[in-house]
């Protein structure tokens, strides 16, 4: 992480920073302008601005309006503290850029789109760290779930857990047709229970009855299986994945910008209000919850079945 990453840590770390939800900007503030009908973005004479950190590489398309967040955080997009500050950081800039009106969300590791949260993150780490982390979680979720842009997620690879829970935040979700990545919240698997906010964006996406069923057993879906349950909304053949991603951008922003975002808020505001009322108790409970050693036991057995796979 760059020097000044710590201070910036620190700074979404802090109760009541930043979280775009507790504030009214993601719904409140005026619509972003639409710059005329939306244009296939093949067609465009297009000026790219790429900006990146040391594990997001951002390329803003400004024809299209249209942004890539590609997550390059070797070996397996985990998302650590560090990684999650950088996201946000990241997300921040394009959400302040008025140009800027959707994002794709996608991997620049080859079969991995994320593997979660940093396991290592929650073991054997100090109360102050958890706190740290956990707040950092909340915070990109409550980022992308609260986002005014359209966000796709471009899934290129297996996305359990966390990495499940970044796609299931977006708008719409397109997979690569390979049936050997897989997707889903399988916390169960790891001894641990994904939180109120992960079971209800899943339950928004799935019903009640498939992520109740998926959730008790920690499924994870292959690709063909995600779009059976509507985990997923497409299968594309991969070469295919990020112009079909610009596409459905590009159908989604040909609507007025306030009536999409209006309505977006409308299905998702009382979600997002559970978290942002109950923030620093649900990060509590993660500390009360992952300090019992009983399950920093289930976590260390998982890492080393991980380990051991590798043979
Ligand atoms: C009340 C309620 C309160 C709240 C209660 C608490 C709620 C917590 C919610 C938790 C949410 C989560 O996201 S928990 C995380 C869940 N994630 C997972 O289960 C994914 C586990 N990983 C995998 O399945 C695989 O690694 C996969 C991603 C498919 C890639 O497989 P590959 O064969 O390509 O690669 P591997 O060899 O397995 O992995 C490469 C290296 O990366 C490491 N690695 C893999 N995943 C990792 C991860 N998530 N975190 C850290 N490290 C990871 C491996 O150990 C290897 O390390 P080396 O051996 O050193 O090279």
């Amino acid at each position: 992480m760059a020097a000044v990453a710590p201070t910036l840590a620190r700074r979404i770390a802090r109760p009541g920073m930043l979280p775009l939800c507790s504030r009214p900007q993601a719904w409140g503030r005026a619509a972003r302008q639409s710059p005329g009908l939306p244009r296939a973005p093949s067609l465009l004479l297009t000026q790219r601005r790429a900006f990146s950190n040391n594990k997001i590489l951002v390329e803003l398309d400004e024809g299209s309006g249209i942004a890539t967040m590609k997550l390059k955080s070797p070996p397996v997009n985990s998302l650590s503290l560090d990684f999650l500050t950088e996201f946000c950081i990241s997300l921040e800039k394009l959400e302040n850029n008025r140009g800027c009106r959707g994002v794709i969300f996608t991997s620049a590791i080859p079969k991995i789109f994320s593997s979660g949260l940093d396991i290592t993150e929650m073991c054997r780490k100090s109360t102050e760290h958890y706190a740290e982390f956990w707040r950092a979680v909340q915070e990109m979720w409550l980022r992308v779930y609260g986002s005014n842009m359209v966000t796709v997620a471009a899934i290129n690879g297996s996305s359990p857990a966390g990495g499940c829970l970044l796609a299931l935040s977006c708008d719409y979700r397109i997979m690569a047709e390979n049936p050997k990545f897989s997707i889903g919240l399988n916390e169960a698997q790891l001894g641990i229970v994904a939180p109120f906010w992960f079971k209800d964006t899943f339950v928004n996406v799935v019903g009640h009855r498939v992520a109740e069923r998926s959730l008790q057993l920690g499924c994870l879906h292959s690709a063909p299986e995600a779009l059976r349950i509507g985990l997923v909304d497409e299968l594309v053949p991969e070469e295919k994945l990020q112009d079909k991603a610009a596409a459905v951008i590009a159908q989604w922003l040909a609507l007025p910008d306030h009536a999409r975002q209006l309505t977006k808020s409308m299905m998702r505001k009382l979600v997002l209000d559970r978290l942002v009322a109950h923030r620093e108790e649900d990060i509590q409970n993660f500390i009360s919850f992952i300090t019992k050693e009983s399950i920093q036991k289930s976590l260390h057995m998982y890492m080393e079945m991980l380990k051991k796979k590798k043979g």
